[in-house]
């Protein structure tokens, strides 16, 4: 039984690091998971998935989405994952990045995904649901990075203690912290009592930080599914106006691109989506800053109607940290 803890507005669910089963462990045998070529589209999102090669796939292989592919994809070439690691996942649902991650730093990988909407999240990733675009919710992600840092597996209580069920079980890790709306509260009064900022490279315990949000918008099709069941559905992904998709992929790349530059270790790397438009060089120059090498991938099983793009950080310089933007 998965334990999970809630504060207001903000829940936490750490799920037993070493017991992966279920999706993960069924999509083992295809760990290369080898995607066919994608077929063609029509213009209604259902049938091209009914038709989508990668999406078939995923369902086949136990994968959340075919998002996991694009990830796949760049790891491939880039090399961005090594057993052990600590990576955080942005925008994670509903969770086929994190499969991946996951799959790729065992045996003792750590993720940590960060969503909007609630999901569940697949088995050993820690979730928190919030607005990545919240100063606040940057903070309290940066404590709990370093709370999980602290407490590694190993150092977990015995099986036998309240914090830990038994069976299918799931550990809990309770961290003791005043409620979101509680912080917010005190912000607003001016009164706050912040977690603190993590110091410049001590709070530098991450290995690689993806990004694929996209701004959500408000549904407009598909009421009639259960989305009580699937929250995934309430929101969609791209407003479908090309201008408005950009600036809201820009905020947030660059959001991430500052939680990088103050979490990642030296060496870490960097990967984020964007959709294309006239600020993505500009972005792309801040990459150059923070990173040796910087590469912009298309991966084939991106939709190539999609604007979607992502921006790929190599080896985070250790001497350089990045300004806020104003
Ligand atoms: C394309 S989906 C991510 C798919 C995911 N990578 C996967 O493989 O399953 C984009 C996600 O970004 C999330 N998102 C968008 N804006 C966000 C924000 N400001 N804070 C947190 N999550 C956000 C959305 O809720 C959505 O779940």
């Amino acid at each position: 039984m998965a334990l999970a803890q809630s504060f207001t507005g903000v829940s936490f669910y750490l799920r037993g690091l070493s017991r992966l089963n279920g999706a993960l462990h069924r999509a083992q045998p295809h760990v290369q998971w080898q995607p066919v070529r994608c077929a063609s589209s029509t213009s209604r999102w259902k049938q091209r998935q009914g038709r989508d090669a990668y999406a078939k796939d995923a369902k086949v292989q136990g994968l959340k989405s075919r998002a996991a592919f694009k990830l796949l994809e760049m790891d491939e070439k880039h090399r961005i994952f090594k057993k052990n690691q600590t990576v955080i996942d942005l925008g994670y649902a509903p969770g086929s990045w994190s499969q991946v991650a996951l799959e790729r730093t065992k045996p003792h990988g750590k993720v940590i995904g960060i969503d909007l909407i609630p999901a569940q999240a697949p088995r050993g990733v820690i979730t928190f649901q919030g607005d990545f675009l919240s100063p606040m919710v940057q903070k309290l992600v940066k404590t709990l990075i370093t709370e999980t840092d602290r407490r590694k597996p190993k150092e977990q209580p015995p099986a036998s203690t309240d914090d830990e069920t038994i069976g299918d079980e799931t550990a809990k890790i309770a961290i003791e912290r005043p409620s979101y709306i509680d912080l917010e509260r005190h912000a607003s009064l001016g009164t706050g009592d912040l977690p603190q900022e993590t110091g410049s490279s001590k709070g530098r315990l991450v290995d690689v930080v993806l990004s694929d949000m996209s701004a959500p918008w408000d549904q407009t099709s598909g009421f009639n599914m259960n989305t009580m069941s699937n929250p995934y559905h309430r929101l969609m992904n791209t407003s479908g106006v090309a201008f408005r998709d950009h600036a809201g992929s820009m905020d947030l790349c660059n959001t991430a691109l500052e939680f990088a530059s103050d979490t990642l270790r030296p060496g870490g790397h960097f990967v984020c989506k964007f959709y294309a438009g006239s600020e993505d060089k500009a972005l792309e120059q801040r990459l150059k800053k923070l990173f040796s090498r910087v590469y912009r991938e298309k991966p084939e099983s991106s939709r190539s109607e999609s604007k979607e793009a992502y921006l790929i950080g190599i080896k985070r310089k250790g001497d350089v940290t990045l300004e806020q933007r104003v």
